[in-house]
């Protein structure tokens, strides 16, 4: 993660543009005043800057939840910050000069926005998720140059390594996203999809609601298959296999198929570390037999005036709703100059969203994007909707 070390936290007159980069208002945490949040503006991305301050040694780094795609635009903002408060850097891993990754970043690396807005459809897709060193996509990519790859992580090393290595094998069939692979496939359109790969997914044996294999995981999976398409789960974890054949073999109109130790072209670090371990490696493969129905998703993102004052909005802090199948919870709260921010997750159990909204004279409003539109975001919206107007 891009970050600067300072010797002390400034703060500047907001709204200020500086090196071309817009720095629009800052929020505090309500409970942490240690803890700030700067609005950035970089080309046409929208994130914060998050600040710790402590006493001999500020952070000033990004926000994990509103960060751009572009490292580059993160990289730009920090320096940017830095000079326009005249803060006193002691460290960072900020480069000065910025490397040519931006180039590819613009091609190959998209938004969640790219694919709610216009699917691309005009081949084959095939998903990969979780693709960590990324050797099983590259590989799929290179010898199937008349599919489209998305390939999704969260990891951010992965994803820029993957990125340079698309760049050096000048593949053009392969798009990057940085995002919940979960809520990703929420927005896929029905009946496109030739395979998933998921290969050696995190067990999470004691945080079972974080696992990427799961009833609406599979459910989602099998609405964007093609009769025929797979969905191929490989693992190394014998409790994690157990539990996804259980969770598999509930549907109907799928066929299973179960390997143990098969030889696939490509072998990931994680496998060649698990084949040295001499451990046994488990696939499930789940064909799809039916066709699905299209998606559908009706309904925005639109509030009407909140009914709660700002006071009783600060008292939502670390409170939790729930409602059928899914919950909301305000994590954090923020003070802005002429109102209040808040963090929070919602949506399904399994598939949460965290995001930003700002309460203040015009309303209530979503900052700096507006939840990807699914089906259990708009369930969720519709809820905080309720709780905001009291
Ligand atoms: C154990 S690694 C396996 C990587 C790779 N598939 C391999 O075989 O070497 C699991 C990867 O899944 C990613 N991951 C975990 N949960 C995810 C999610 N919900 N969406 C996308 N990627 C996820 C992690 O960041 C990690 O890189």
């Amino acid at each position: 993660m891009p970050h600067l070390h300072i010797e002390e936290f400034k703060q500047i007159d907001f709204p200020k543009v500086y090196d071309e980069v817009s720095f629009n208002f800052i929020a505090s945490n309500a409970m942490h005043e240690d803890e700030k949040l700067i609005s950035t503006t970089v080309e046409d991305e929208d994130f914060f800057l998050l600040v710790k301050e402590e006493e001999n040694k500020s952070l000033l780094k990004t926000d994990k939840l509103t960060r751009p795609a572009s490292i580059h635009n993160v990289h730009r903002a920090l320096l940017a910050y830095a000079k326009a408060a005249g803060l006193h850097v002691i460290n960072s891993n900020v480069p000065q000069t910025q490397k040519n990754i931006h180039l590819q970043e613009v091609t190959a690396l998209k938004k969640i926005e790219y694919f709610a807005n216009k699917f691309p459809l005009d081949k084959e897709v095939r998903i990969e998720v979780g693709f960590g060193s990324g050797r099983h996509l590259l590989h799929q990519a290179a010898t199937h140059p008349d599919v489209l790859f998305i390939g999704i992580e969260i990891h951010r090393p992965s994803i820029e390594q993957v990125l340079k290595q698309s760049v050096i094998q000048k593949l053009n069939n392969l798009l990057v996203l940085d995002y919940d692979a979960r809520l990703f496939m929420e927005l896929v359109p029905s009946n496109i999809v030739g395979a998933i790969y998921v290969h050696f997914p995190v067990p999470w044996d004691k945080k079972p609601h974080r696992r990427v294999i799961s009833t609406s995981f599979i459910e989602e999976a099998r609405r964007v298959l093609k009769v025929g398409g797979t969905l191929e789960l490989r693992t190394d974890s014998e409790n994690y296999y157990a539990y996804s054949y259980e969770t598999f073999i509930a549907f109907n109109k799928t066929t299973l198929q179960i390997n143990k130790n098969k030889d696939i072209a490509i072998s990931s670090k994680y496998e060649d570390r698990w084949k040295k371990m001499e451990k046994n490696i488990y696939d499930v493969t789940m064909i799809n037999d039916e066709l699905s129905e299209p998606l559908t998703i009706e309904g925005d993102f639109t509030f009407s005036k909140p009914g709660l004052s700002f006071d009783e909005i600060t008292g939502l802090h670390n409170k939790t709703f729930r409602f059928e199948d899914g919950f909301m919870h305000f994590e954090r709260v923020y003070k802005t100059k002429n109102g209040v921010m808040l963090r929070l997750s919602m949506g399904s159990f399994d598939r949460p969203e965290h995001l930003y909204i700002i309460i203040d004279e015009k309303g209530i409003s979503y900052y700096p994007d507006l939840p990807l539109k699914s089906r259990s975001n708009l369930k969720a919206h519709k809820e905080l909707g309720k709780i905001l107007h009291g």
